[in-house]
């Protein structure tokens, strides 16, 4: 149960970005957001191995990126899929054993103490993730425009990493897609498998909108 793997899913295409190029491969401040996520795992610790989930029309396209950006470390590429859910399939197809992370290519900013937090949590429960506070009001809508307030202090915001007992989630992606399954939590929950929280952090965001990307020159500015 020592080995520790991450899948990093970077299959998708990007669409709320509104970009030709998926957003995995944009730069912030110098450096495509992939590469950064890379990165933070291999800070981490610089023996997990790493799986990186790709579309097949980008293959080519991140071989030249590494050449052009002289990025050397180590990782070895599985087939995006036709969703999030098809393409951590697919990662975890080359995943033997240990303990293995899901993150999600566009979150490059995970710290190494977040991601130790979650690895660590991992020795003692099977399915571990990052969740953090919301700092705004919430409301439900409940038919038309009416809505009805939620209080927040029942509700965490979920992030990735999300670290698992590589059997179990293997064994939890066997079943059937479904509308519902929006992270990996979702998929070994319905196996009937209790889910335990970490602390997330603020700074940790997915790039999804082009005013993420701005936010992201932020962070690696320390601003
Ligand atoms: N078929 C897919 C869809 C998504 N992802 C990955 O899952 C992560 C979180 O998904 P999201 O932010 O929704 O990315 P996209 O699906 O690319 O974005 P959009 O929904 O705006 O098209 C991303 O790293 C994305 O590349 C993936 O590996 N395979
Ligand atoms: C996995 C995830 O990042 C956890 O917050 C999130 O569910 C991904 O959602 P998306 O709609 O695929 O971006």
């Amino acid at each position: 149960m020592n080995s520790r793997s991450v899948i990093i899913v970077a299959g998708g295409k990007g669409l709320r970005m509104g970009s030709d190029l998926p957003k995995q491969f944009i730069p912030i401040a110098g450096k495509p957001v992939l590469m950064r996520t890379i990165e933070a795992f291999h800070s981490y610790d610089n023996s997990v191995n790493i799986v990186l989930v790709l579309p097949y029309s980008h293959h080519v396209y991140w071989k030249e990126l590494c050449a052009n950006y002289h990025f050397g470390i180590p990782h070895t590429i599985a087939m995006g899929g036709e969703t999030r859910f098809h393409s951590v399939k697919n990662g975890l197809g080359l995943i033997n054993g240990g303990i293995v992370a899901i993150q999600d290519g566009v979150r490059p900013f995970a710290s190494k103490e977040m991601i130790a937090r979650c690895f660590d949590a991992a020795k003692r429960y099977h399915a571990v993730i990052p969740v953090i506070d919301s700092t705004d009001s919430l409301r439900e809508m409940i038919g038309g425009t009416k809505s009805r307030i939620i209080d927040r202090s029942g509700i965490r915001l979920v992030q990735t990493p999300q670290v698992f007992h590589t059997d179990i989630l293997k064994k939890a992606y066997e079943t059937e897609f479904k509308d519902t399954f929006t992270d990996d939590a979702s998929v070994v929950e319905a196996m009937g498998v209790d889910v335990h929280l970490v602390k997330g952090e603020v700074t940790n965001i997915k790039i999804t909108t082009p005013l993420d990307l701005k936010i992201g020159e932020l962070i690696v500015k320390g601003e």
